[in-house]
Parts: C-alpha cells; sequence; structure tokens
C-alpha cells in the first residue's frame, strides 16, 4: 500500500471515525479488538503479522486522546503487550478477564488446578482430530478449527460438554473458527465500563471497533452509553454495532491518518 493509500481511509465508518478523532481528540475514547479488527485473520493464532507501523500509530493515536486508547481482546495480556512492544497499552485480555488499567494496575481471574486438569483432558480428547488447535491461554483456553472445518459440529459439542464440567464459573464463547472456554465474569463491555470509570478515560464518549460475537457486548455498552460501535469485515451473524468497516486494513489506515494528522497539528503548533 503506498503512503497516499495509507492515508485515505476507505470506508464511512472509518471517515467518520477518523474526523471525530482528529476534531475532537479530548472528548473520545478509543476501544479496540485486536484480531479481524486490527489484525488480518490467519490461518493460525501464531500466524498473524503486526505491521512494523500498527504499533507506532497506536502510540500516536492514544497520545492523542491524552492515554484514552485500550485494546480489549480474546487474547491473553501477556501475547497482546508482545504484539505491540516495546509500547505498553492498557489492555483488557481474555474477554476482560484480565484488566491493565492506564495506570497499570492489573487484576486478573486466577487459574484453578481443576482448570489446568481440564485443559489437559481437552488436548486429549482432541487429539484424534487433525488440524484442531489447542490455544492454551491460561484462565481461558482456545480449540480452533480454521485448519479442520468439518469439525466444527463435533469439536463445539465436546467444548460445550467441557464448559458445563468446568462448571458455573466458565462460559463456552463461540468465535471465528473457534470455541473458547472463558471465565464467565469475563466481559468486553464490562471492561469498556470499567475503563470508563478511570481517568484519562473518564467523562469521554466511548468507541468501540471490534469484528466478532464477543464485541457484541462492548458495542452494546458504546451505544448505551451515546458512543459509537463499528463492527469490522463481513457479517455472517447479527450486529448491534452503529457502523460497519470494510476491513483491518481500513482500520489501520484510520489510524495511521489520526496519527499523521496529530504530527503535523503538533509541528504547527511549536
Ligand atoms: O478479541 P480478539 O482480539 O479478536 O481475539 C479473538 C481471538 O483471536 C484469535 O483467534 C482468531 O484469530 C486467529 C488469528 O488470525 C485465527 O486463526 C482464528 O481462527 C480466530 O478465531 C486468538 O487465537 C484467540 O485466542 C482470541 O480469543
Amino acid at each position: 500500500m503506498s503512503e497516499q493509500e495509507k492515508l485515505q481511509p476507505t470506508d464511512a465508518a472509518t471517515r467518520h471515525l477518523v474526523r471525530r478523532l482528529i476534531d475532537e481528540p479530548d472528548r473520545w475514547a478509543l476501544f479496540l479488538d485486536i484480531d479481524g479488527t486490527l489484525l488480518d485473520l490467519a490461518t493460525t493464532p501464531d500466524a498473524i503479522q503486526v505491521p512494523l507501523s500498527l504499533p507506532v500509530d497506536l502510540a500516536a493515536v492514544s497520545g492523542r486522546l491524552g492515554g484514552a486508547l485500550a485494546l480489549v481482546t480474546g487474547r491473553s495480556l501477556s501475547y497482546a503487550d508482545g504484539l505491540f512492544a516495546p509500547h505498553r497499552f492498557p489492555i483488557a485480555g481474555l474477554h476482560g478477564a484480565e484488566f491493565r488499567a492506564a495506570d497499570g494496575a492489573t487484576s486478573a481471574v486466577e487459574q484453578t488446578s481443576g482448570f489446568d486438569a481440564l485443559k489437559r483432558r481437552l488436548v486429549e480428547e482432541t487429539a484424534w482430530m487433525e488440524g484442531v488447535l489447542i490455544e492454551d491461554k491460561g484462565a481461558a483456553v482456545a480449540a480452533h478449527y480454521r485448519l479442520a472445518p468439518a469439525y466444527d459440529t463435533a469439536l463445539e459439542k465436546i467444548m460445550r460438554d467441557f464448559a458445563e464440567a468446568a462448571g458455573p464459573a466458565w462460559v463456552l464463547q463461540p468465535g471465528k473458527m473457534v470455541f473458547e472456554i472463558r471465565p464467565s465474569r469475563a466481559d468486553k463491555g464490562e471492561a469498556v465500563a470499567s475503563y470508563l470509570e478511570q481517568p484519562p478515560f473518564l467523562g469521554r464518549l466511548p468507541v468501540a471497533v471490534g469484528d466478532d460475537l464477543t464485541d457484541e457486548s462492548m458495542f452494546a455498552l458504546a451505544n448505551a452509553r451515546g458512543g459509537q460501535s463499528i463492527r469490522v469485515g463481513s457479517l455472517s451473524t447479527a450486529t448491534c454495532a452503529l457502523a460497519k468497516s470494510s476491513s483491518p486494513s481500513a482500520i489501520r489506515s484510520a489510524l495511521a491518518t489520526i496519527a499523521a494528522a496529530g504530527a503535523r497539528k503538533e509541528a504547527a503548533a511549536s
């Protein structure tokens, strides 16, 4: 993509996002999902590519917003940190089960020996399903079938049974070619609500950007607070998001545009 293309957001939702955040940086707080929103989906969880400019652009946009930018993801907090190092953003990981506030304070659902045993049994029980990948995320576990779509139904049943066996503190979370078992108290909408109670998010209107079922709770929260919600990519399921953006590439373009506009404003002011 040329520099020129990079600075031209490609759809109405991202153009509005750019205008809002450039014109009123003190008014908005930005909540971004990672996979399928900031990053293109890949065949396996570790095959994702982080464009070199993305961490830099995120840091610049965060700076423009006075730090009111958080990543809200199904990834673990430590994995998400690794993607954007050396920057350390406020991050809600494991769909909200892990939480790092803007001041660096963290909280997390504890792992239990029972859940560890369950994860080991899950690996054994799915070993015959060639192509199914088990992603151990600590207090959550994901079973991916992107490389083995034929196991969709069988895997869903196994994961449903395991989630039930894990007890009420755990719940089944379907996603894109994945079934996860996550702590039931994890919720992206609640994570966004928690951020909005604290500086520098306090008093701002939320903009939630995501692509998957787990993002619907943060869309609903953003809508209820008079903010904006943007669903990225093609829609195979219903959404309560108020706007749609075509792709992660459009979102990255928007961030690059906001970052560049901020740099121009700073240069003009100095
Ligand atoms: O909330 P997110 O940041 O969107 O994370 C959701 C899940 O993303 C990852 O899985 C998805 O992306 C993979 C890489 O592109 C892809 O192979 C997989 O099919 C997708 O479901 C991640 O592996 C999960 O742990 C996240 O919960």
